[in-house]
Parts: C-alpha cells; sequence; structure tokens
C-alpha cells in the first residue's frame, strides 16, 4: 500500500474536498426526498404535479391556525411556497391570531412614538411590520401572511387548514372553528403532544379530524423554530394517509389539485426546510409529544451537572420508552423506523435534549431550585411549555392502566424524583425492559 500522502492545502485538494462534500449534500438531500434546494424541489414536485395542474380550475387556500414561535415560523415557510407556486395555491396565507395586546419596545428598529407608545394589538402589530414581534422576533415574514383575529374568517374556505398552536388550546379552538370549516378540507397538525381522557390517548390529529370532521396528518421534526425561521437548514417529516373509503362529503372536488404527499411537500419544503413524507401518523405525532419529557429529563442531568454521557444514557433510554409506547399503544401503525430513521424521532430527541425549551427550564429548574412553571413564566415570554402537561398526562394514562413501571423514565419526570433518575443514569436499572414485554392484552412485543 503507497504510503498516505500528508495532507496539504493546494487548490486541488480544495476542489476535491468541495466536490464530494456536493455529492454528500446531494445524497442527504435524495435521503430527504428530494434533490438538494428549491431547484430540486421543482423538478421532483412539479414535474409530478404538472399534469394534475394543467387539469386543475381551483387553487388551493392555505390557513395557520395558531401564530406562536412555531406557528409564525411555518406560517413564513408555507407562505413563500404559496406564492412560488401560484397555479397549486392561492398566495394570500390566513393566519389566526389569539389576540392580545402588545407594547412595542422603543428598541425596535421600526419604532414610531405616535403609532407605538402604547400598546397595540398584535394582529395589527404583524400587518404593520411583517414581523411577529411578540413570538417570533427579528424575523421578517412575508407580506402575504394575513394575521386575523377572528377564527371563522381564518378558516373560510381554506382547503388545507395547517394546525399550529400549543396542545392545551387545541379542543377550544376545533369548538369554535366547528361549522366553519369546509367538509372536504384537509388538515395537517404541527402540534407536540397528546390528549388524554377518561377513554384513553388520543393524537391531536385525531382530535382535530373527528371534531371537524375532517383528516389530519401530522408534521414534525428536529425543528426549533428560531433555527427554521433564521433558514438554518432543518428536516422534518410530515406523515399524510387518509383512509381509502371516506364519506363523500369528504372528497377534495375535482376543480382542485390533489392533495397527497407531493401537495405537501410543495407546501413545505424549502432549501433550507427538508420535508419527508411517510405513512405513519401516529408515529410522527407521538416522536413530538414524548421526546418533550424525555428532554425535560436531559434538561434535569444537564442542571444537576451529570455530563454528557449520562445525557446520552437518558436519550437512548427515553427513545425506547418512545417507541414502546407507539409499539404498545398505537401498535396497527406505529413503525419503529419512524422513530430510529425520521427527523420526527431521534433527530428531534436530539435537538430538543440540547436546545429546546423543555430543556432549558428543567435545567433551570434545577439551577435554581423554582417551580418551572414560574420559570415558564419568567423567560418563555408567553411561550408554552410542552414537556410538563405531556409528562402529567401521560402519567394518568400510564396509572390508569397500572403501567407506571413500564415507563421508568417518563414516570420519573414527572414524579420529579430525582434518586430515580439518578438511579437509571448510574445503571441500576441495568435490564433493559424496552427489550421485550407484555401488553396489557398479554402479547409480547419485541
Ligand atoms: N417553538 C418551537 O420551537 C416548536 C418547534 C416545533 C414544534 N413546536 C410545537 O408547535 C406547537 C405550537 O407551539 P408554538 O411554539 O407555536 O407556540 P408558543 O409556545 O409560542 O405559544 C404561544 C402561543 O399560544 C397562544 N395562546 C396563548 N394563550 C392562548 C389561548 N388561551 N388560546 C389559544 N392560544 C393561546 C399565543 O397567542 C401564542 O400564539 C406546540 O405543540 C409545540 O410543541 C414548537
Ligand atoms: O422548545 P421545545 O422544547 O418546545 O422543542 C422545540 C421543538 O419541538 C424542537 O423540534
Amino acid at each position: 500500500m503507497p504510503p498516505i500522502p500528508p495532507a496539504v492545502l493546494t487548490p486541488s485538494a480544495v476542489r476535491t474536498a468541495a466536490t464530494r462534500l456536493q455529492s454528500i449534500q446531494r445524497q442527504l438531500a435524495s435521503q430527504s426526498g428530494s434533490t438538494s434546494g428549491q431547484r430540486g424541489l421543482n423538478t421532483v414536485v412539479t414535474a409530478g404535479n404538472n399534469k394534475k395542474r394543467m387539469v386543475a380550475q381551483k387553487k388551493h387556500k392555505v390557513a395557520i391556525v395558531g401564530s406562536g414561535n412555531w406557528g409564525s415560523a411555518i406560517a413564513k415557510i408555507v407562505a413563500e411556497n404559496t406564492k412560488h407556486y401560484p397555479d397549486v395555491f392561492q398566495e394570500e396565507v390566513k393566519m389566526w391570531v389569539f389576540e392580545e395586546t402588545y407594547l412595542l419596545p422603543s428598541s425596535h428598529p421600526r419604532y414610531d412614538f405616535s403609532k407605538h407608545s402604547q400598546p397595540v394589538k398584535l394582529t395589527q402589530l404583524i400587518n404593520e411590520l411583517n414581523e411577529n414581534v411578540k413570538y417570533l422576533p427579528g424575523i421578517r415574514l412575508p407580506s402575504n401572511i394575513l394575521a386575523t383575529p377572528d377564527i371563522t374568517d381564518a378558516v373560510k374556505d381554506a382547503t388545507i387548514l395547517v394546525f399550529n398552536v400549543p396542545h392545551q388550546f387545541v379542543s377550544k379552538i376545533c369548538d369554535q372553528i366547528l361549522g366553519h370549516n369546509l367538509p372536504y378540507a384537509k388538515a395537517i397538525s404541527c402540534i407536540k403532544g397528546v390528549e388524554v381522557s377518561s377513554e384513553g390517548i388520543s393524537l391531536f390529529s385525531d382530535v382535530i379530524g373527528r371534531r371537524l370532521g375532517i383528516y389530519c396528518g401530522a408534521l414534525s421534526g428536529a425543528n426549533i423554530a428560531n433555527e427554521v425561521a433564521q433558514e438554518k437548514f432543518s428536516e422534518t417529516t410530515i406523515a399524510y394517509q387518509p383512509p381509502k373509503d371516506i364519506p363523500k362529503e369528504q372528497e377534495m372536488p375535482k376543480e382542485y389539485p390533489p392533495v397527497d404527499h407531493a401537495t405537501f411537500k410543495t407546501l413545505f419544503h424549502r432549501p433550507y426546510f427538508h420535508v419527508r413524507c411517510i405513512s405513519d401518523v401516529a408515529g410522527v405525532s407521538l416522536g413530538g409529544a414524548l421526546k418533550n419529557i424525555v428532554a425535560l429529563a436531559a434538561g434535569f442531568v444537564d442542571g444537576r451537572g451529570w455530563g454528557d454521557n449520562a445525557k446520552a444514557a437518558i436519550m437512548r433510554v427515553g427513545l425506547l420508552e418512545m417507541r414502546k409506547f407507539g409499539k404498545m399503544f398505537f401498535a396497527d401503525t406505529c413503525r419503529t423506523s419512524t422513530f430510529t430513521e425520521e427527523s420526527c424521532g431521534v433527530a428531534d430527541l436530539i435537538t430538543s435534549c440540547n436546545g429546546g425549551r423543555n430543556h432549558k427550564c428543567a435545567k433551570m429548574m434545577v439551577a435554581t431550585g423554582k417551580k418551572i412553571e414560574e420559570i415558564e413564566e419568567e423567560v418563555l415570554n408567553g411561550q408554552k411549555l410542552q414537556g410538563t402537561s405531556t409528562a402529567k398526562e401521560v402519567n394518568e394514562f400510564l396509572k390508569m392502566r397500572g403501567l407506571e413501571g413500564e415507563f421508568p423514565l417518563f414516570t420519573a419526570v414527572y414524579s420529579t424524583l430525582t434518586p430515580i433518575l439518578m438511579h437509571i443514569v448510574r445503571g441500576g436499572w441495568s435490564a433493559n425492559p424496552c427489550r421485550h414485554y407484555r401488553d396489557p392484552q398479554g402479547r409480547v412485543h419485541r
């Protein structure tokens, strides 16, 4: 074997490295189901859609229900694409805002004393400044986003509804929408959480679908909103698999382009936001909900200063519990690969355990000894933690079934009993209960 020459930074070495990097990028992009960048998207999506677009007489109208940190970042993506694909979508995107007043800081570059010296309605500020100054400050929103405080106005005539609100508000919002949505509208839930009631546990895609009588899929991924809004690269997963036998009134009229994976890719994919479409709605929804519990645990670990190895152990156990939960309670559709291979699974877990709000607040809780709700109030400026209520809701659900012991990490987070976490981290919990287990019906899962 010839000796390896010393690394010299010649122009040709740089060119070779650049070519290799480009090829890796292309490979990554093709794994996310698209060639790189917007040009690739055009080729893939419009090629598939062109025929459909040529025959479509009507365009989809898209509404965003929610305008928080992620709601606004997703509205930005969607509005960029409705503008980019005028054959498929109406350009204007209405964004529903839970109205409140906001006092614009005098340090804001577009502060005008004559308009902003008193608190102003948030919708008014968003429409005037093209910026959600409270929930996504510093990010210019496309001018085709129209903020509205009226939920019925927002969803009127919309054929695609994108739900993006903290999970505790979904049911009430659906009650307000009911009767005002098109019966054939389709929805995507970007919500990370689960609903627990005496009847059991539900995904928000199902809650929305059931309450409004429409089909709803899910979008979730390693997507810290501020990074996405700054157009830093990320991937996401969309799950959409409507049943074949839907009632006649729910069928999308033929005048519209069909709503399928290609259409959702056209709506959500950006050069900086790569979309992969799959069918496992339960896996995508559960990944987004359950990783928030694990992120709290990771925050406790960092707050205690237990180190990166301990945090990695928590993440490993957390991922196993997430998968186990999915397989145990949504066995018919949930796939292991959704947790281990998709952005909505392992990647979201990693990003959330490092840079998410749940992690940050849990870490501060340990450091300051304050209640996490106090910290949420003090540092999040109105944004909402989802992990604390999800930990409680999941615990209620497990407790009702006598299954808390099957999910020691989820249970420990809820109880915030650090000794249990310590026990897991130190290896006291050496057996791997996730490898195989019996479900309540006595079936063995691996
Ligand atoms: N922020 C992120 O980085 C991020 C990323 C991916 C997914 N998510 C998920 O997206 C969902 C929405 O999160 P977000 O970050 O947009 O919200 P957020 O945390 O910024 O929450 C604030 C939003 O809640 C609204 N709100 C407050 N009180 C309300 C009420 N009573 N009724 C209705 N709305 C009310 C506010 O007006 C604001 O729009 C969550 O499930 C979250 O887990 C968030
Ligand atoms: O900030 P968090 O903890 O709500 O997490 C944000 C996103 O879900 C990360 O993908």
